[in-house]
């Protein structure tokens, strides 16, 4: 993820030093509302240790102006804020000024010879050593963590390379081992920017304050895990430039569907609509030994706002489904099992309809590539393709000569579908998420949803989003199979691939959080209730 350069930034008459104080201004008032936050749970009148949410990677609302720069008895406060030598130091510097204007007890602790920073980071030094505010430095100081109350974690930001070294190295491990929280600037020093690879040490923060962008490795695992919640502060860089910049990753907001994306999130039922107003989603899926994929897929693309939708399953398996949904239509697509040429029958139950969704529970099967290449290049509507579909996609040794689709396309494969499409390890997968998902999207002017913690949705024009909802108890079988009910659901209403996969994945894990409230227990979550909870 690259990030502004600074003469970028000056070219547009932004100068660093202002750039700076933003930043410096914006960690404060979040540091500030961390206190109230974690004074309101010590009081009991508010739930989770101090933040909306106790999960890492979590995105919360900004909170800003001057009334989030007020803290009731601010003496009782005294942080450390520990300062690099490069800018994210000179950050550190300037929330040093503003916490200690809010009333608050403040020292830096240096990680290096003050003398030594540079640029607006010096500048920020003279400016709180003229404010009076206490200095340590490490090395030559004993820097006593268990007298203060919350850390600023200002050593290394996006100019870090490699594992933290000497002082670096130190401090973190002195932070860590404190006990006190940590809030990050910009990335929680030791972590890797870029692939969200945690060296070690690594500080294990509480909040991290991303400056003006997502950085990519906060928003993949383990990168999330040290992040703990994450607040995008806008830093007065203009949108344009951002644009300008290629900025290509987003944590998936409800802002960010609505301006990057155009989802329409509150979007209501039109009073002289009709089932047929909403489209009509064709689910070709299910086989004899796992024929609740198809349903599971079948039932949330209805749940999503699809007007009908039909089933296209194994005769077999038409009596034992036929009560199963009944808002579901079911067709038989095949007098026994799926076989090549009932590809043909799928194209024809297609006539009428609007999407069709592939591959939940289908198995494989003799000829089952040329099967797929059919629907891809026959079928002229937009289409889901996921689970075993995506293995014939992965198996066929001749995709590139299968006819490009024109209609919107959405694959939604696992990590271990994922390491099949692009021929590598799930591990290799798992390292560079974002990436390989993006590259792949692009590659084949596909949207492709890379599923898992802190799932990926890769555009073909090179967006990536990161999703933030969900619950670990959506780990469960068949909640893949709903995501792409969802998705095909939320095609049939118009939406674009993109727009259809990033609302979809939000909406499964907003209803996975929900579902996972009702339960007595989180893991005791089905993938049914996901669909109830929609
Ligand atoms: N570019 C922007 O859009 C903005 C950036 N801001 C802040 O600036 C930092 C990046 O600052 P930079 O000076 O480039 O680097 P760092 O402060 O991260 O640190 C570099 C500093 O640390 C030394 N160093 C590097 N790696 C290691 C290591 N592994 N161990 C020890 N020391 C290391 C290196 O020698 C340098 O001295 C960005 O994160 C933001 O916080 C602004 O906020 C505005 C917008
Ligand atoms: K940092």
């Amino acid at each position: 993820m690259r990030e502004l350069d600074r003469r970028t930034i000056e070219e547009v008459g932004i100068p660093a030093v202002a750039l700076m104080e933003n930043v410096g201004r914006a960690i404060a008032e979040e540091v500030i509302r961390w206190c109230r936050e974690r004074r309101d749970v010590s009081s009991g009148s508010r739930q989770g240790a101090g933040s909306q949410s106790e999960s890492p990677g979590d995105l919360v609302p900004a909170v800003q102006g001057d009334a989030a720069l007020r803290l009731e008895e601010p003496e009782r406060e005294h942080w450390l804020v520990l300062a690099g030598k490069g800018n994210n130091g000179g950050d550190g510097l300037v929330a040093a000024r503003y916490l200690r204007e809010a009333g608050m007890r403040v020292t830096i602790v240096y990680a290096v010879e003050p003398g030594s920073l540079t640029g607006e980071a010096a500048l920020q030094r003279e400016a709180a050593r003229a404010l009076g505010i206490p200095v340590l430095v490490h090395g030559e100081d004993d820097v006593d963590f268990t007298a203060c109350t919350g850390i600023v974690d200002a050593l290394l930001g996006t100019g870090s390379r490699g594992a933290p070294r000497g002082a670096y190295a130190e401090l973190i491990a002195a932070a860590n081992g404190s006990g006190r929280d940590i809030v990050s600037a910009d990335i929680p020093s030791g972590l890797d920017a870029d692939t969200g690879a945690v060296h070690d040490p690594c500080i294990r923060a509480r909040r991290t304050v991303c400056l003006a962008f997502l950085k990519r490795g906060l928003a993949q695992f383990p990168g999330a895990e040290a992040a703990g919640e994450i607040v995008v502060r806008a830093i007065g860089i203009p949108a344009l430039l951002c644009a300008q910049q290629n900025v290509s990753t987003f944590l998936l907001t409800e802002e960010v569907l609505r301006t990057r994306l155009g989802v329409d999130t509150a979007r209501r039922r039109s009073p002289d609509g009709h089932k047929g107003t909403y489209g009509h989603v064709l689910v070709a899926a299910g086989s004899l030994p796992m024929s609740g994929a198809g349903l599971l897929c079948s039932r949330a693309a209805l749940r999503a706002g699809s007007g009908l939708v039909t089933w296209a399953l194994p005769g077999p398996l038409l009596p034992p489904m036929a009560g199963a949904a009944p808002e579901v239509m079911l067709a038989s697509a095949t007098a026994a099992d799926w076989h090549e040429a009932s590809a043909a029958r799928v194209l024809e139950l297609l006539a009428g309809r609007d999407v069709l969704a592939v591959g939940p529970g289908l198995g494989r099967f003799e000829g089952d590539g040329r099967w797929l290449r059919t629907l891809w290049e026959e079928a002229a509507c937009p289409m889901v393709v996921d689970a075993d579909a995506l293995n014939m996609l992965a198996a066929s040794d001749d995709l590139d000569a299968w006819k490009p689709r024109q209609a919107d396309t959405v694959l939604t494969p696992h990590p271990g579908e994922m390491a099949r499409l692009a021929g590598l390890s799930t591990a290799e997968v798992q390292r560079d998420r974002i990436r390989l998902a993006s590259e792949y999207a692009k590659a084949h002017r596909v949207t492709l949803v890379l599923k898992g913690a802190r799932t990926v949705i890769a555009t073909p024009d090179g967006d990536a989003f990161v999703n933030a909802t969900g619950s670990p108890g959506m780990a469960t079988g068949g909640a893949g199979d709903v995501l792409t009910g969802i998705i095909a659901g939320l095609l049939a209403q118009g939406a674009s691939g993109p727009q259809a996969a990033a609302f979809g994945v939000y909406l499964h894990g907003l209803a996975g959080e929900a579902a996972a409230r009702r339960r007595a227990h989180p893991a005791s979550l089905v993938a049914g209730d996901i669909i109830e909870a929609l």
